[in-house]
Order: C-alpha cells, then structure tokens, then sequence
C-alpha cells in the first residue's frame, strides 16, 4: 500500500511538472497550440511526410504574427512580425548568436573540447566566429569565379545524362539535380577528383541523413532532456535515426581526404612548392593547427583550424549544399514546366547572352530574369526554412515581449513569403517579374537564406550553382509538363523540405 502511495504521488509530482511547464506562454500572456501532455507539439511537427513549414503556418493563421508552442519541455516562439525578426536576426544578435538545435542531437555546442567536430552549423559563440571567418573568403566573387569550371563540367555532364529522356517519356528530373549538387560539392569539399555523376554511392548515403525520422526515442529525450542531450547522443549514436543511415562511410572518407592533403602540403612545403588554393579544404588548411582553444564570444579569434575542425566543416557543406540547392532546382524546373511563357523568357534571355559552348561566370552575372526566377521559387518553396531560427543566449526583449535564456525563436518562412499584406494579391503565384525593378521591401520580407551574421554562408554559390545548372538545360531542352507531372508537389522531411518528385518531359529546343 505504501509502494502504491508513493508511485501515485510520484506519477502526479512529474505530471504536474510537465503540465507546469506547458503553461509557459501562457504565464506570459502568449497563446498558442496545447499539443499532447509532456511532449507538446513534438510529435506533431516531427511528422517525416510533412515539413514543420506548414504546421508554423497553419498555426500562423491561427494565433497570428507571434504565439508559441512546446517541443517536448522546450519553449519555442514563432514569429512572422517582420520588425521583431530584424530585431532579433540582426540588431540584437549578441544575444542571440546559437541557432536553434532543429536537425541534431549534440551537448555543448560552444566548446571545443568535448564535440571538437561540431561544425559552422551548428557552434555557438567563439568557436562559430572563428569557422564562419574562416569561411567566409571561400564564397567570395573570386573564389566563385575560380570553382565556376568545375560547376559547369559536372552541369554539362547531367544536361548530357539527360538526353537519354529526349524519347519524350516523363522522368524524375529532381534526382537529375540531386546528382548534380552532389557531384559538385563533393569535388569543392570532399576531396573528390573528378566528376561521379550516377556512380557515386554518397548520394543515396546523404539523401538518408535528411530523409530520418524524428520520431523514435532519442529524439524524444532529447526534447525532454534538453540538458541532456550530450550523454543521449553518446548512448544512441549508432542508432538510424540520429546518424541517419550509413554516415560513417563519409565521414570515413572526408577524414582520409582531410588527413591525405595535410600530408600532400607538408610534403609541398618541405619540398619548397607553392600550396595550391583549389578547393574548401584548401583553404581551411591555409590556417592548419594542431590545437585551438575557444575563449568566449567576442574576445580576440585566432585564424586557426584543426584537422577535426575541417573534417566538420567539409561535411556540413556536403549537407547544406546538397540538398537545399537540388530541392531549389527541382522547384523552379516545376514551376518554369507549369508556366511555358515564362520558360520563353528564360531562354530569350539565355540566348541574348549566350554566344559559345560554354557559359562563363560573368554570364551567368547577366542572367538576370533568370536569378528572379530563382528567387521567386524560393519565395514559394523556402527549403531551408528549418534553419531560420535562434535560441537566446542573453536574456532580452523583442518588441515587448521579455525573451529569458533557453528559449528557442522560429522565423515563420512560408506564412512571410506567401504573404499578400507583403506580396499583394498574387502572392501564391509564380511572378519572377516581381523580382525586376523590384520595390524596396523590409528587408525580412524574403529570408530564404536566414539573415544578419549567420545568414546562409553558402547563399551566391547556391545561386550561382542553381543559374549555371538551369542556364544548361534550357539552352538545350524545353521543361514540360505532361500528365504525369505533380499536380501539387507532395513536399516531405524534418529538416529541409524536398518534393517527393518532380516529373517532367525534356524537348530539344534544335
Ligand atoms: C538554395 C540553397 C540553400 C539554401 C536555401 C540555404 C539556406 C540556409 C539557411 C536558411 C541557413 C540559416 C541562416 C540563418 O540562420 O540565418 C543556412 C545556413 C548555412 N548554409 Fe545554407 N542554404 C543553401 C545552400 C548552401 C550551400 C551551397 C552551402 C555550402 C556549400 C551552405 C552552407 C551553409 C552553412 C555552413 C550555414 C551555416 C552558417 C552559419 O551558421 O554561420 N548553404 N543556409
């Protein structure tokens, strides 16, 4: 009997927590969904088949510009106030420099010592300063202009693959993409000599990592035990849904490639030879140390990288690259089939510009219906929505609202860009003109990249990359769409949001 008494109150003492714990936007005069009991909307927004995007705007609809809601024990906020987002993305960032732990499950993200391979993605504080400016050169105009050959070689090679659809049967053209962005990444920052298209099993490895479900028990701890999260990473690191499939093979490989050109350089130098600056890994090497230590946020940063640190690195621009710019390219391919007057446009344009084989980088400059092109899929289709979001590191305001340390902020992407008080009437349509003579807008307004200081390091290669690509094949084929095209795209995953398929024709245009 007294086992039982103690049980009952037990269960009742942790009950009653989690249900206080719920109650925290509503403390604070905020509204917003209730969720499930103990693990709020978790649950809910984890759904595979179902990006978190369209919950955010469902709820957006509902509860209006600002509201929260619980993932697990954490508080988040959603915000679609364009004023409070600049406020927080940009005027404030001192207090919120963490980016919101959506898509891993790691423990101290500002210290080098326990996770020294937490990456420009996912540190904190000093350590993403010193990554992100060592970064930064690498995705300057110059160094563009230098990778633009290689991008084109792996383009020229998939416009190639895809002549054998020219017999007018339909195909997946997003998978045509998804080996294109592959191809070029991996030879930009994984060490990769030439071109692998179709041949190359890292592919299917990657699409793995994005396609996991968080639906499985450490993802549940880890919401619930935030605090935790280190140990429960270490406890279930070989499970399928926190690696995401066979994701050892790669790292495996980028360390080999990583530990390889440290050899090849010492030997360069040893031997008196210039070391070439050639790709990403190139240019972390160039401040290669064996050791680095971290202090703070904002004191003094050192330009030096460790082996491990360029190991993170290179694998976070695998991911980040692939994916985001194959869904962006399958988006706007989708929608060029599904407005043939547009397309025109594109290849006017394409053809005014265009005088040999190739297309040089200052070419794809003067492309300039073609980058609103680009533009407004994104404004339909945000993929990286998932990672426009803080977490507060200082205790603050935003607009009146006082925001305590811990708390998570999400930018509501899809409901600002799908906007008609931002957009006007034809909001959900496909208007690349809009990007032309554009009007100034609030500079919040379109935030597909994020924005402020941590903003998409990775934004003019992705679109340089999107506008070679698309330049090639519309060149040489008209996108078209047939009976078995989506008639909605069935758009899935947890972190970024990817069609299922996008099935188009190709037509020689000569
Ligand atoms: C269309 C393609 C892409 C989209 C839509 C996209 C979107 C985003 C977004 C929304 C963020 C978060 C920004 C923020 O928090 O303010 C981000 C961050 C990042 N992206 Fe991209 N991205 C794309 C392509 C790339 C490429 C090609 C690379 C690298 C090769 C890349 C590397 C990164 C990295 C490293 C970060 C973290 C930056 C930091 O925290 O300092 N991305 N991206």
């Amino acid at each position: 009997m007294g086992l039982v008494i103690v049980l009952v109150i037990l269960f009742a003492t942790v009950a009653g927590y989690f249900k206080w714990v719920h109650t925290y936007w509503r403390r604070r005069g905020l509204d917003g969904p209730t969720g499930m009991p103990i693990l709020g909307s978790f649950y809910e927004i984890s759904d595979p088949n179902k990006p978190r995007a369209y919950f955010l705007h469902n709820w957006t609809k509902k509860f209006g510009k600002i509201f929260g809601y619980y993932e697990g024990t954490v508080p988040v906020l959603v915000i679609s106030d364009l004023d409070m987002l600049q406020e927080m993305f940009i005027k404030k960032f001192d207090c919120f420099y963490a980016r919101k732990p959506t898509n891993t499950i790691h423990g101290n993200l500002e210290s080098t010592q326990e996770e020294p391979r937490i990456h420009l993605f996912s540190s904190r504080g000093a350590r993403w300063k010193r990554l992100r400016s060592l970064a930064s050169p690498g995705f300057s105009v110059k160094a563009l202009k230098m990778v633009h050959d290689v991008m084109e070689d792996s383009v020229i090679n998939m416009v190639d693959l895809m002549a054998k659809h020219e017999d007018g049967n339909a195909f997946n053209i997003h998978e045509y993409f998804q080996e294109f962005t592959y191809d070029v990444i991996s030879r930009l920052a994984m060490g990769q000599p030439n071109s692998e298209l179709f041949n190359n099993e890292g592919v299917e490895i990657t699409k793995k990592i994005f396609s996991r479900s968080h639906r499985s028990v450490p993802w549940y701890l880890s919401v619930l035990f935030p605090n935790y999260q280190y140990y429960i990473k270490k406890l279930f690191w070989n499970h399928e849904n926190v690696k995401g499939g066979n994701v050892g093979k790669m790292f495996q490989f980028c360390e080999q490639s990583v530990y390889n050109r440290i050899k090849e350089r010492e030997e360069n130098a040893r031997l008196g030879i210039e070391n070439p600056e050639s790709d990403f890994m190139d240019m972390f090497l160039n401040y290669y140390s064996d050791q680095v230590e971290d202090v703070e946020f904002g004191s003094q940063i050192e330009k030096k990288v460790t082996a491990e640190d360029v190991i993170g690195s290179c694998f976070v621009f695998l991911l980040a690259g692939f994916d985001t710019t194959a869904n962006s390219l399958a988006y706007a391919a989708y929608l060029l089939a599904k407005n043939p007057e547009k397309m025109k446009l594109v290849q006017e344009e394409i053809d005014s510009i265009v005088t040999g084989g190739n297309i040089s980088y200052d070419d794809i400059g003067k492309m300039r219906y073609l980058e609103a092109v680009i533009k407004e899929a994104l404004r339909l289709y945000p993929v990286g929505w998932f990672a426009c979001s803080r977490e507060c590191v200082k205790q603050t305001t935003l607009g009146e609202h006082v925001i305590d340390v811990g708390v998570r902020v999400e930018a509501d992407v899809m409901s600002i860009q799908r906007s008609t008080e931002i957009w006007g009437p034809d909001a959900n349509e496909f208007v690349p003109e809009r990007w032309i003579n554009s009007s100034t807008r609030h500079v919040m307004s379109w935030i597909p990249f994020g924005a402020g200081p941590r903003e998409c390091v990775g934004k003019r290669l992705a679109i340089s990359e999107a506008k070679t690509a698309l330049a090639h094949v519309l060149r040489r084929y008209n996108l078209v769409s047939g009976i078995e095209t989506e008639k909605e795209l069935h758009i899935q995953g947890c972190t970024t949001a990817s069609p299922e398929a996008v099935t188009l024709h190709i037509e020689p245009r000569f």
